[in-house]
């Protein structure tokens, strides 16, 4: 079982990508709760294990051994169905690459999450995540008629719609301007504060990661420092003393 306030518990997660002479141990040993209404960074190194802990985490990548709970399920234990299933209902996932469907409008965009969960989604709620995230004006433009900065807006709305337990950022502000970076993070701090959205980010931006409560360092697969309360300069000097 997850303690009180836990959504994710990861427990000695390992995982070797390859087998003999080119096995690599991506992670080796990596344990880590993540509490409900908190916003966890993931930051470290280049090839230190951010993305696999994250696409582990999130069911989108096989455990070697360890085990993640949501809630009261082992992931690790789902069949590829149930894990579809539990991503779609209790996960949200925004990409650094926006991955919104050309073809559909921002409204259709957000909505779609929520179709396919064959979710209704809670009467007002629509209209609360637009209004924040300043898209009212943009509902029935394609993504090819919007900024990087609008497109990646409407990504956080769709991740938001089913009110997932947990919403992950991979680099969400990767392809961002500094101006459009601050009001992604903005609202995913806003999301954290005012409506107890638990959120977990990989990136390697400190500026990106001051908005977090706490921020993990991984190195060489394992979790190696943890900062709470970053500001900029401090996850500065700790990336700084990784790094050596
Ligand atoms: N599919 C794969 N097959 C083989 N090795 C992989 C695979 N994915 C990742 N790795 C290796 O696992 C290690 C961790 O990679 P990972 O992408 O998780 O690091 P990262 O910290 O996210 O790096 P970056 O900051 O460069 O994105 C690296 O040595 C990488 O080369």
């Amino acid at each position: 079982m997850t303690g009180a306030g836990q959504v994710m518990v990861a427990s000695q997660v390992a995982k070797t990508y390859g087998s003999g002479d080119g096995a690599v141990n991506a992670l080796r040993g990596v344990s880590a709760a993540f509490v409900r209404g908190e916003f966890t960074a993931i930051m470290g190194p280049s090839g230190s294990g951010k993305s696999t802990f994250m696409h582990c985490l999130a069911g989108l990548d096989v455990v070697t051994s360890g085990t993640i709970r949501v809630g009261e399920t082992d992931l690790t234990q789902l069949s590829r169905t149930r894990l579809t299933e539990l991503r779609r209902d209790r996960m949200g996932f925004v990409f650094q690459s926006f991955n919104l469907l050309p073809m559909l409008t921002a409204e259709e965009n957000i909505r779609l999450t929520g179709r396919l969960a064959g979710r209704d989604v809670e009467p007002g709620w629509f209209d609360t995540i637009v209004d924040a995230l300043g898209l009212r004006g943009r509902l029935s433009h394609r993504p090819s008629e919007m900024s990087g900065g609008q497109q990646q807006r409407v990504a956080v709305a769709r991740a938001l719609l089913t009110r997932p337990e947990v919403l992950f950022a991979d680099e969400p502000t990767g392809n961002l301007d500094s101006n459009s970076s601050a009001e992604v993070l903005s609202f995913l701090r806003a999301a954290v504060d005012d409506y107890q959205q638990t959120v977990v980010m990989v990136t390697h931006d400190p500026a990106a990661a001051a908005y977090a409560d706490r921020v993990l360092f991984l190195a060489d697969g394992m979790i190696v420092d943890e900062l709470a309360g970053p500001t900029i300069d401090a996850v500065h000097a700790r990336m700084r003393k990784i790094e050596g």
